[in-house]
């Protein structure tokens, strides 16, 4: 509908083309006399209705491009995983916590999905590594491997105990279904065999809340949950555990881990997700999902549009291209742990290569050409984490050499070839700014988010010549 035409259907009792379009004052008859015509009324009336209509198209216009002044878009971009969802709810943290705070409850399946897939996932291992023969365990000397008998038996028996909580997995899945989705692969790079992955579409969780069927799926969960808490705590405990995960370098999600290691809380009758549960859980975004804020500068009120996109390679990446024209601002993120990771949809790219690509596919792409750069260099407590356990970076970084493998020399290595590809690669020569960021440190996360929101909104203001 036009504008016009939208704005006539909303004046009173009036119609748009009017009735009467053609307006004389002065004609002839047929007979030859020659009379005067009278204003004709219905003519004056349909002048007014459209003089109305343009001055409300104006002010329409004014208002819009007013509007358009005060919003900032900004688009956050980054593989999959590599924390866009959890910088979307720092935001939210910062600018409205108290969405953030309404939204605690709605979280709860999910928290349950990720401990209970969690749970699955070491169950599966532990069947793989018992399922060796002798020959094939490449451990001999260490740990429960084929020939624990008595391992073997006690980790059948917790199964058991626990199939009515893994048997909840789909029902949950089912419920998480249309719109996002979260994903049950594994991601050790040290594992001969892949299985196949857990994938449920769903809606935006917090939707879930108006489901009576998820509220049935979470409270089915929260039952079975609080009877079957020492199982889980036993299994987590069990010595065949704790060696697979050394010696296999098992690496669960970090939603997985962190739940586990909380499951005794999580498992409480009134447990309710606090902001650290919400901001840790492991949820893939599918899409583009557009969140919007209201921040307050001391040049007036903003609101600010933020595109939190889906980061698989195959069918998330194209949907990108169709927001990137009118965006203000881009924040790429690269998780720089990733360094011993591959990517789940293309097993051959490294994740560390494959964010360097995504990055010099946007500096180069001519649609972004407005878009002011941030990069954030995530997960670096999980870096730190793998330096300190001995995971040796030129192990799946060649060219990363002889250089001592510490937190600081590994980190400004990865920085400086991120920097590198974009002086190289940027066609606008745009300034890059750049931050090492952990998400999950709330503290640190909301000065970084003040930092590049006043980045952000000079260059806006600058632009729009708003103050
Ligand atoms: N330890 C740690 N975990 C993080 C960090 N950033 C994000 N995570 C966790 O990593 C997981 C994935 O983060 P998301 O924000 O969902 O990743 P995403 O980029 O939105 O992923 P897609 O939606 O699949 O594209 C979540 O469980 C987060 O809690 C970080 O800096 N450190
Ligand atoms: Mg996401």
């Amino acid at each position: 509908m036009s504008d016009r035409s939208r704005i006539s259907s909303r004046l009173p009792g009036r119609t748009w083309p009017p009735s009467c379009s053609v307006i004389s004052r002065k004609g002839s008859t047929s007979s030859g006399l020659s009379i005067t015509r009278l204003p004709d009324p219905t003519a004056q009336a349909a002048q007014r209705v459209s003089d109305l209509i343009d001055e409300d198209i104006k002010k329409e216009a004014a208002r819009r491009h007013s509007e358009s002044r005060r919003e900032v878009k900004v688009m956050l971009l980054g593989q999959a995983e590599s924390g866009k969802s959890t910088l979307q709810k720092q935001f939210q943290l910062y600018h409205a916590s108290q969405t953030l705070d309404l939204e605690r409850p709605s979280w709860k399946i999910v928290v349950y999905a990720n401990l209970i897939k969690a749970v699955r996932t070491i169950l599966e291992e532990l069947d793989y590594e018992f399922s060796l023969s002798v020959e094939e365990y490449p451990f001999p000397s260490e740990g429960p491997g084929p020939t624990d008998v008595a391992a073997q038996n006690e980790i059948l028996e917790l199964r058991r105990d626990l199939i009515p909580l893994i048997s909840l997995e789909d029902s949950l899945a089912s419920e998480l279904s249309d719109g996002i989705a979260f994903v049950g692969y594994r991601r050790g790079t040290l594992f001969p065999h892949q299985r196949g992955m857990f994938r449920a579409s769903n809606r935006p969780v917090t939707d879930l809340r108006e489901s009576s069927k998820a509220l049935v799926a979470t409270n089915r969960a929260a039952q079975v949950l609080g009877t079957t808490v020492h199982v889980i705590e036993a299994l987590w405990r069990h010595r065949s555990v704790e060696c697979m995960l050394r010696l296999r370098k098992l690496r669960l999600d970090e939603s997985g881990l962190f739940f586990l290691n909380h499951v005794r809380r999580i498992a409480q009758i009134d447990y309710i997700p606090n902001i650290d549960d919400v901001l840790h859980v492991r949820l893939q975004t599918v899409g583009v999902i557009e969140h919007s804020l209201k921040v307050n500068t001391v040049g007036g009120s903003y609101i600010w549009k933020i595109y939190d996109v889906g980061g698989t390679v195959n069918i998330q990446r194209p949907a990108w291209c169709s927001y990137f024209e009118d965006i203000n601002a881009l924040i790429f993120l690269a998780p720089i742990s990733a360094f011993d990771q591959y990517l789940e949809d293309d097993p051959l790219t490294n994740r560390i290569h494959d964010s360097l690509q995504l990055l010099t596919s946007i500096c180069t792409n001519k649609l972004l050409k407005n878009a002011q750069l941030v990069l954030l260099l995530n997960k670096t407590d999980i870096l730190r984490k793998k330096l300190e356990a001995g995971v040796q970076v030129c192990q799946y970084i060649t060219s990363y050499g002889n250089r001592p493998n510490n937190f600081s020399t590994a980190a400004e290595y990865f920085r400086s070839h991120f920097l590198a590809a974009h002086k190289k690669k940027d066609i606008f020569q745009r300034r890059l700014y750049a931050h090492f960021t952990s998400m999950l440190d709330v503290q640190a996360t909301q000065l970084i988010i003040t930092s590049v929101g006043d980045v952000i909104m000079r260059k806006h203001i600058a632009h729009t010549g708003l103050a």
